[in-house]
């Protein structure tokens, strides 16, 4: 692990021209400013051929938002890890709560898309987080220890994956868990990481935290133990904004 991973997944937005422009954006802040932090943009797949001819040869990586768990086949409308390396992309989001939601995907896809990420060559940034029932019940500390059981295939390397920790009711809603709330998921995580792979592999796996972070909330959160970066939804949309969070 080396500096913050500072994540944008754009989700289903965007168009040829936004792109453009905001990884052009990107790239003159990433020439100019010493960056001590890993940005990666997860731009919807239809995009990923203008941002990766953008980003090509430089610093600003690029990742697909969902891969199938086959190398390929009879999938109509997915795209295999193998596909996302292929093209150049250096991550693949699994497991994102929307997916889990919108596709009815479980743990134990979660795990093979994970796995099929990680034989392609790829660093699969592995989304898990509770609702806000499970919260409110005070299960929240059960949900994450049964999704990262079951989420993290069984022979991963702790060098190449990455952990999204997102409580699904402050995606998207402008609340954020605050920092001692983030702290205990964090630190529990990185308790459940020491235990299946030791502490010294597991330290390289970075576990970022997302849910409505911004410009104004980043410094707090970053700032968190055993937070390692940042997985931005609406914040990633703007230049200025995705740049504050990472670079402050
Ligand atoms: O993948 C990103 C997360 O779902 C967070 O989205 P958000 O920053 O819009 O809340």
């Amino acid at each position: 692990m080396t500096g913050k991973l500072i994540a944008g997944n754009w989700k289903m937005n965007g168009s040829v021209s936004f792109a453009t422009e905001l990884v052009e954006g990107l790239l003159e802040r990433l020439n100019q400013d010493a960056v001590s932090a890993d940005f990666v943009v997860c731009p919807p797949a239809a995009l990923l051929g203008t941002v990766l001819s953008l980003a090509k040869d430089t610093d600003l990586a690029v990742g697909g938002q969902d891969c199938h768990a086959n190398v390929s086949g009879a999938h109509t409308g997915d795209t295999s890890a193998e596909l996302l390396k292929d093209i150049g992309c250096g991550y693949v989001i699994t497991g994102h709560s929307e997916r889990r939601t919108d596709h009815g995907e479980t743990n134990a896809d979660v795990n093979a898309k994970s796995a099929a990420a990680l034989t392609a060559g790829l660093t699969p940034i592995i989304c898990i987080g509770e609702t806000e029932a499970e919260r409110v019940t005070g299960d929240t500390l059960n949900v994450i220890k049964t999704q990262v059981t079951e989420s993290l295939p069984d022979d991963c390397d702790p060098d190449n994956i990455v952990l999204a920790y997102e409580p699904v009711w402050a995606i998207g809603t402008g609340k954020t868990a605050t920092p001692a709330d983030v702290a205990d998921v964090h630190n529990f995580i990185r308790g459940l990481l020491n235990d299946r792979f030791g502490e010294d592999a597991a330290k390289k796996i970075r576990i970022l935290y997302g849910g409505s972070v911004k410009p104004e909330n980043a410094a707090e959160l970053l700032a968190v133990s055993n937070v390692d970066g940042a997985l931005v939804g609406g914040a990633s949309l703007k230049v200025e904004d995705f740049w504050a969070i990472g670079v402050r």
